[in-house]
């Protein structure tokens, strides 16, 4: 069989660090893989410099993941057409929005406006449509859910249908600086498909390190509730910073986080989750059971709680959600002033969270949820966080 060709869609702190992991693989295994991986940069000046041609003369991605040496096999390409062109793996690793101001002036204490959205997914897909191979297939890492008029789907139902192609979702509690630096963690991989999956993103070493340990599990839908509504608790346990309500409230959050993710997963969508996905149990992991026993079982994983706590205590939106309390400065504000100007998923998906809940009288069911989004859009006090109602 020809060696697979490989494209990552996508260039942020996450796209950089997991393109330096599947270019060492795709250079250590090459009779599976063409060695060039191709990245689409969203092209930006930097210093007066096109963002791409830095990258392919530091091999580093200054702006989004400076200090890291990405392999030089790893070509930064701005056009995306061309960097998709004739790949059969596709690695879609984007922010799931971003938010384009409306130019009010947001206040911390007062409701603030509402930026216009752009979803990125609908947009990258729109452009690839009919340019990718019918035998390819995607992976998406990107931890988000996508709200249209209220209805919510998910990102690979999106790529699948879109682009015709078979598409597994990578996540885990994976903070993309502690991975370029090699510190050791774990990933969940949910596919639909898991026999064929397993084979192509996790039997042929694409995304596995020594320092990066992949599972793949059949729960595709848990795998994405895990990764998308996390974020809004870490912003939560970041108000909790804030306040210095201490270790114990902070854990509170997250346990009750923990059970208000999962809530959602089984009420909204079709077929559900499965609970293990989210708490785990004891029973090993899938891929290996089903290709011992062919048998379909979970473990505890990566994506569920794992990722749940690294977010609520390294991650960004944590920091923000904690400076948003003891800075009085609004969250667009902040983003700005910490993040580079970056998005946070938190902020926007707990908004689009709550319309959600809001639409079909469900908020209620969800208190913490509600409660973060309160806090961030209508003036509520941070305090709200560790009331218990
Ligand atoms: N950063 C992490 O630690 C981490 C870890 C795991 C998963 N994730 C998830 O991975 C996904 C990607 O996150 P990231 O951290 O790589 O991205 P990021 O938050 O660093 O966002 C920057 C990316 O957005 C692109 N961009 C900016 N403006 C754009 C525009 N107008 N059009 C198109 N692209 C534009 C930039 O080129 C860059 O690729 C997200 O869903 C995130 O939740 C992030
Ligand atoms: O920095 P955050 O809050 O976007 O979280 C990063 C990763 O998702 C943690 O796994």
């Amino acid at each position: 069989m020809a060696p697979h060709k490989v494209s990552i869609i996508g260039s942020g702190n996450w796209g950089s660090a997991i393109a330096k992991i599947v270019g060492h693989n795709a250079r250590q295994h090459s009779d599976m893989f063409e060695e060039e991986v191709r990245m689409w940069v969203f092209e930006e000046q930097v210093d007066g410099k096109n963002l791409t041609d830095i990258i392919n003369e530091k091999h580093e991605n200054v702006k989004y993941l400076p200090g890291t040496q990405l392999p030089d096999n790893v070509v930064a390409i701005p056009d995306l057409t061309k960097a998709c062109e004739g790949a059969d793996l596709l690695i879609f690793v984007l922010p799931h929005q971003v938010s384009v101001l409306s130019g009010l002036s947001l206040s911390h204490n007062g409701p603030i406006a509402d930026p216009i959205q752009t979803q990125f997914v609908g947009k990258v897909c729109g452009d690839l449509k009919g340019k990718i191979g019918a035998n390819a297939r995607a992976i998406s890492l990107i931890k988000g859910l996508a709200f249209h008029d209220n209805n919510i789907s998910l990102f690979t139902d999106e790529i699948e249908h879109s682009l015709g192609i078979p598409t597994a979702a990578l996540s885990g509690a994976n903070i993309a600086d502690e991975v370029a630096q090699e510190k050791f963690c774990e990933t969940t991989i949910g596919s639909k498909t898991i026999e064929e999956d397993g084979d192509i993103w996790f039997k042929v070493s694409l995304f596995n390190a020594p320092y990066f340990r992949v599972n793949v599990i059949a729960d595709s839908v848990g795998v994405q509730i895990c990764g998308a509504l996390k974020n809004v608790i870490a912003v939560g346990a970041g108000f909790c910073d804030g306040l210095q309500y201490g270790n114990n409230t902070k854990a509170a959050v997250i346990r009750r986080g923990l059970l208000e993710m999962r809530k959602f997963g089984k009420a909204f969508f079709e077929g559900g989750v499965r609970t293990e996905t989210f708490f785990g149990n004891d029973r090993g992991h899938d891929i290996d059971i089903y290709f011992a026993s062919n048998s379909l079982l979970a473990s505890l994983e990566s994506c569920g709680v794992a990722d749940l706590i690294t977010t609520c205590l390294g991650g960004r939106n944590r920091k923000v959600s904690e400076k948003f309390v003891t800075a009085g400065k609004s969250i667009e504000e902040l983003e700005e002033q910490m993040l580079n100007g970056q998005k946070l998923q938190g902020t926007t998906t707990a908004k689009e969270v709550y319309d959600f809940l809001s639409v079909r009288g469900k908020t209620e069911d969800f208190p913490l949820m509600t409660c973060v989004y309160r806090i961030i859009y209508c003036g509520d006090s941070p305090e709200m966080i560790a009331k218990d109602e």
